[in-house]
């Protein structure tokens, strides 16, 4: 990164971290996806992760989370800590230690709630299940917990939804129900992947709010994904803004969206509703676009690997990645900072 890590704002910076990934690569056997990824996300602390399709979102909360699928693998080093003193590299922790973690100590609402629901299974059942399986509770604590956990999640008749098998519920209900046993036994790491971007736009915003009310209760940190740059901004303190499977920038949102270093964060936030002078919704189609598309995996240029995209890019932006290697910057970039040999200072558009 350019610049030097600074601290987070919004008084996060004492809090103790629970997720500190660095030197984290994910690959297929020919194919890297993921390069050298290094941040931390304390208690407390909501972190948005962007960027266009492709530039590695997905892949880097499914590495967190052992849920890469067959053929990935991932190096590096991702420790969480919450609950229990000890930290352990995830990335070495076998399969059956993983699932004990996962539901318990960290979990994971993705888009599409019907994916995560079993649908032969009635609502609080599920939300009871995972209480009773991580042991966290007996059968008949687990199943009054799971009728107040609906009923926190906003669901209107808590009784009636548990007894609904996930078929009968709207997606918007379903989703809840997600956010219900993902909240269950009280996560120190909650990760969301675009969970509210299959759901009716009339809920979204209901539902991103009781999303953060559950973390915030609960003190968790989260790690959010979404293209949504002012979804991002309404729920996030910090984002992480990645390309090419690359964190490029990492910043405090107040900083990094009114002041973009990187010639790609500047392209993602002027091709988003945030942009304009007085911050006024604008038609999506008035819009710029960033030139060109996110190139397939393993077909990034060398260099800088947004220079084929940049109308920035010099000739140095050919020689070598703007990026440094994790040893100089032990600490990584969750704090802030850019990886961009012409980058977006004061008075240059
Ligand atoms: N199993 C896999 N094998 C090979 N390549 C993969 C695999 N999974 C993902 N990729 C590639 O890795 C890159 C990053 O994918 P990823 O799904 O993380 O992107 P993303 O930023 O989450 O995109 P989206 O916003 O569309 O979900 C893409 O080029 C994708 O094609």
């Amino acid at each position: 990164m350019t610049s030097g890590p600074t601290p987070p704002t919004g008084g996060t910076a004492e809090a103790a971290p629970v997720l500190e990934v660095s030197g984290l690569n994910v690959g297929t056997r020919h194919t890297p996806l993921l390069h050298d990824l290094a941040f931390t996300i304390r208690r407390g602390e909501r972190v948005g992760l962007i960027g266009e399709s492709g530039s590695g979102k997905s892949l880097t909360a499914l590495a967190i989370m052992g849920l890469l699928g067959e053929g990935l693998h991932a190096e590096g080093d991702v420790r969480l800590s919450g609950r229990t003193p000890a930290t352990r590299n995830l990335l070495t922790v076998g399969e059956r230690e993983m699932a004990k973690l996962r539901g318990d100590a960290m979990s994971m609402v993705f888009q599409e709630p019907m994916t995560a629901l079993n649908p032969t299974m009635r609502a609080g059942a599920q939300v009871a299940e995972v209480m009773t399986i991580h042991g966290t509770r007996s059968r008949p604590e687990a199943r009054q917990r799971a009728i107040e956990l609906l009923d926190q999640v906003g669901l209107a008749d808590p009784t009636h939804v548990a007894r609904a098998y996930p078929h009968e519920l709207s997606g918007g209900q379903r989703q809840r129900v997600v956010i219900a046993i993902a909240l269950a036994n009280d996560p120190a790491l909650l990760i969301c992947d675009e969970p509210t971007t299959a759901l009716d736009v009339t809920v979204q915003a209901t539902v991103l709010d009781l999303v953060v009310r559950g973390v915030q209760e609960r003190d968790a940190a989260m790690l959010f994904i979404t293209h949504d740059l002012a979804v991002v901004a309404t729920v996030c303190e910090r984002v992480l803004v990645m390309y090419g499977g690359r964190i490029v920038e990492a910043g405090p949102i107040n900083q990094v969206f009114t002041d973009p270093r990187h010639r790609y964060t500047q392209g993602l936030i002027a091709a988003s509703d945030l942009s304009g002078a007085d911050g006024a919704r604008r038609e999506r189609a008035a819009l710029p676009t960033i030139p060109g598309t996110v190139p397939p995996a393993g077909r990034f240029p060398e260099g800088c690997v947004f220079r084929t995209r940049c109308p920035h890019a010099t000739e140095v932006c050919r020689t070598r990645p703007p990026w440094t290697s994790r040893g100089q910057h032990p600490a990584g970039v969750s704090a802030s900072g850019f990886a961009c040999f012409h980058p977006a200072g004061v008075g240059d558009g």
